[in-house]
């Protein structure tokens, strides 16, 4: 069944009338719809002209920080442009300085003086569309760098060939490079492709196929995987061995439970105390850090998921902190999440392993209700959105701060009001949400019933630790085979291990398993589950895996360990269903955005809108096909990645068949593959 993230509206005639004067009415001021990004007062253009560099190809006046022209996506390359300067404007295009095919025919039938296009919003052939800059991601984001200190890539999977790109291996960043060496796509063609939301349907429909001609696949790369994969097998004929299916006595199930919520909601702190009060860890390493770091006394316990310098530094979470305790019926790993806006994606790296999640709610005043602003910075409606489209189906939603306002039976019920309707839009069911007002600084209902006696006057449900271990027991995907997202890599003299998650199968010391892409066999060396040394870990487990017989160069995060015999699938032309979320760009063929799936992070380009689908029952509206996508839309698209990486259909893997599509720091649409077209 396809996960959604909301019921939306049932879209209808008018709505496709709304796209009409969108796309017909010529003297429809699009850039006022757009929004203030992308307006251009005449002040502002009138000051860019005194900073400007004209693009030698199109000669649109780009500002003179741009590298690159925001309208064709040309390098501004100084040695490059005298050349261009001694060119004819039909050899440039012969000589195909990274635009594609149609963006040079569109360029060699406009004048070589033509008038100045604005900065986004171009008419041509009587159409209004907007024009995207070339892609790179967001400036790194602070997750980004602080894994910029971890030792970046010496080369790149065999698979791949040689490229200029440069990657940070631990989370796949990727530092936008000459991306016409990419093997697979060229994102300044892409770039160009942008401008193919410039002219008419027909011409729409030619650029879908001009960008699939152009995925110009590395033949000897494709056979060099084909040779490696050659044993492969269909997955009918997977027989888990007996080892696999033991069941060891006396060993609690694993239960991986996210953290999430808005910042400063009290995650750090309701998880420590948490530890705190379960054994964990001793106070004294929270007051002596306190003392060596001369922080605020309120930071203790978040202290100790807080696990950088840096982190406690500014009080914030950064990546996420693994801590684990057990309960009568679980082992649980705790993965508390980062709750600020610039770590959504650390928050999906950390959450996408979870079964269950605790949704943190600051009870003061104006807080809950910033967490719940519909304009993009409300983080408990993102990650509660988020967490439901990884699959997540029981929560905890633990009102903290209860103490702030007085133990308030009011607040709360309130609180559950307005969040409960709209968990119940994300497609939570009412059963599967439980409700535990706390104050993990005044201690009151976390691991027994609370003291406090304004609350229990009203309160007689369960504490936190008894509403965990309610949880239902996650289903685990023993019996097939093997497959372990890379969440992270480390390196330590020359010998490899990775983290993550076991999402089928099982492995155990001396296991051979498959890297993929880069289709290495490894072997595994030794095995550590919950900071200890075990011989088996099966799906569900949260794993470091040892591993020998292998490069380093051919391990990075959002690779995937498999059998041999099994290998996932990889492909970086996708079909996608996708719920977008409330965004106020829209969503362009030519769009390009971060495409996140499992621990894979990689640019992408919107090649095609396929169609506009019925949230709830998931049919095909129309057959009419929309030029771009609103807010709260259900559509199947087409994407493009700049590289190829580990994904299935969402309907034969889920855990690699999940996506989330990210745009200037928010994410803009969550969803599953539903083909992997290459
Ligand atoms: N009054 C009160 N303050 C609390 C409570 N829980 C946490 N705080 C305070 O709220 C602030 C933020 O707490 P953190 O635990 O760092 O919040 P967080 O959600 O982990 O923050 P990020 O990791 O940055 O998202 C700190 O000053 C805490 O002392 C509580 O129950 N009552």
């Amino acid at each position: 069944m396809p996960r959604k993230v909301y019921s939306g509206p049932d879209y209808d005639d008018d709505l496709y009338d709304t796209y009409d004067d969108y796309q017909f009415d010529n003297d429809h001021d699009y850039d006022a719809d757009i929004g203030g990004e992308a307006r251009q007062s005449p002040v502002k253009k009138e000051n860019r002209k005194s900073h400007v560099w004209r693009c030698s190809v199109c000669t649109f006046d780009n500002d003179d920080n741009l590298p690159y022209c925001e309208l064709c996506g040309i390098n501004r390359d100084p040695s490059a442009k005298s050349d261009i300067k001694s060119l004819g404007k039909a050899d440039i295009i012969s000589n195909n300085y990274g635009v594609s095919t149609i963006a040079q025919s569109i360029f060699s039938s406009v004048p070589s003086e033509s008038p100045r296009i604005s900065t986004f919003s171009h008419k041509l052939n009587g159409n209004h569309s907007k024009c995207d800059g070339p892609f790179k991601f967001d400036k790194p984001s602070p997750d980004d760098v602080i894994y910029a200190g971890r030792k970046v890539s010496k080369g790149i999977p065999k698979a791949f060939g040689t490229t200029s790109t440069s990657i940070n291996r631990n989370r796949g960043t990727i530092e936008m490079p000459n991306t016409s060496s990419s093997p697979f796509f060229n994102t300044n063609k892409l770039t160009a492709d942008a401008t193919s939301s410039l002219v008419t349907d027909s011409v729409n429909t030619e650029i879908a196929a001009s960008n699939l001609q152009r995925l110009d696949l590395d033949k000897d790369l494709v056979n060099q995987l084909s040779v490696s994969l050659s044993k492969t097998k269909a997955l009918s004929e997977y027989q888990p061995e007996a080892w696999m299916l033991e069941k060891e006595k006396g060993i609690l199930k694993q239960l991986n439970l996210a953290i999430v919520g808005h910042v400063d909601s009290g995650k750090s702190t309701m998880s420590g105390r948490l530890l705190y009060l379960l054994g964990r860890v001793s106070i004294k390493r929270c007051i002596s850090m306190r003392n060596k770091l001369k922080m605020r006394c309120s930071f203790a316990y978040a202290w100790v998921m807080d696990e950088s310098a840096e982190e406690r530094e500014r009080g914030v979470t950064m990546t996420v902190a693994v801590a684990y305790f057990d309960t009568k019926n679980y082992r649980v790993v705790l993965l508390d999440s980062p709750g600020h806006k610039d770590f959504v994606p650390n928050m999906i790296y950390g959450a996408t392993q979870a079964d269950a999640a605790i949704i943190v709610i600051d009870a003061s005043i104006g807080a809950f209700e910033a967490g719940m602003d519909g304009n993009g910075v409300g983080q408990t409606r993102e990650h509660a959105q988020l967490i439901r489209s990884f699959g997540v189906e029981n929560i905890i939603v633990l009102v903290n701060k209860m103490d702030v306002v007085g133990y308030s039976k009011e607040r709360f019920d309130f609180i559950k009001s307005r969040l409960g309707t709209f968990l119940r839009s994300c497609q939570f069911k009412e059963p599967c949400i439980a409700w535990v007002p706390a104050s993990a600084m005044g201690n009151q209902n976390l691991v027994k019933f609370s003291s406090e006696t304004q609350l229990s006057s009203w309160y007689n449900g369960p504490c936190l630790l008894e509403a965990i271990d309610s949880l239902q027991t996650p289903e685990r995907d023993i019996s097939k085979p093997l497959c372990m997202p890379i969440c992270d890599v480390s390196y330590e003299s020359g010998k490899v291990s990775v983290i993550g998650k076991l999402e089928a199968g099982a492995i155990r010391n001396g296991s051979k398993v498959l890297v993929m892409p880069s289709a290495e066999i490894a072997i595994v060396r030794s095995i550590e589950c919950n900071l200890h040394r075990c011989n088996v870990a099966r799906a569900g487990d949260n794993v470091t895996v040892f591993l020998q017989d292998i490069d380093s160069d051919y391990v990075f995060s959002g690779n995937v360990l498999c059998h041999p015999d099994f290998p996932v699938v990889v492909g970086a032309h996708l079909e996608l269903m996708i719920n977008v979320l409330d965004i106020t760009m829209p969503i362009l063929v030519g769009s390009q955005v971060e495409f996140l799936s499992h621990h894979a992070k990689e640019a992408a380009g919107v090649t095609k809108i396929c169609s506009v689908v019925n949230s709830k029952t998931q049919k095909v509206l129309k057959n009419k096909v929309p030029r771009f996508l609103t807010a709260k839309q259900t559509a199947v698209i087409e994407v493009v990645l700049n590289r190829p990486i580990c994904i299935e259909e969402f309907s034969n893997r889920r855990a690699l068949g999940r996506v989330f599509l990210r745009k200037s720091g928010n994410t803009i649409a969550v969803g599953k593959v539903t083909r992997v077209m290459d």
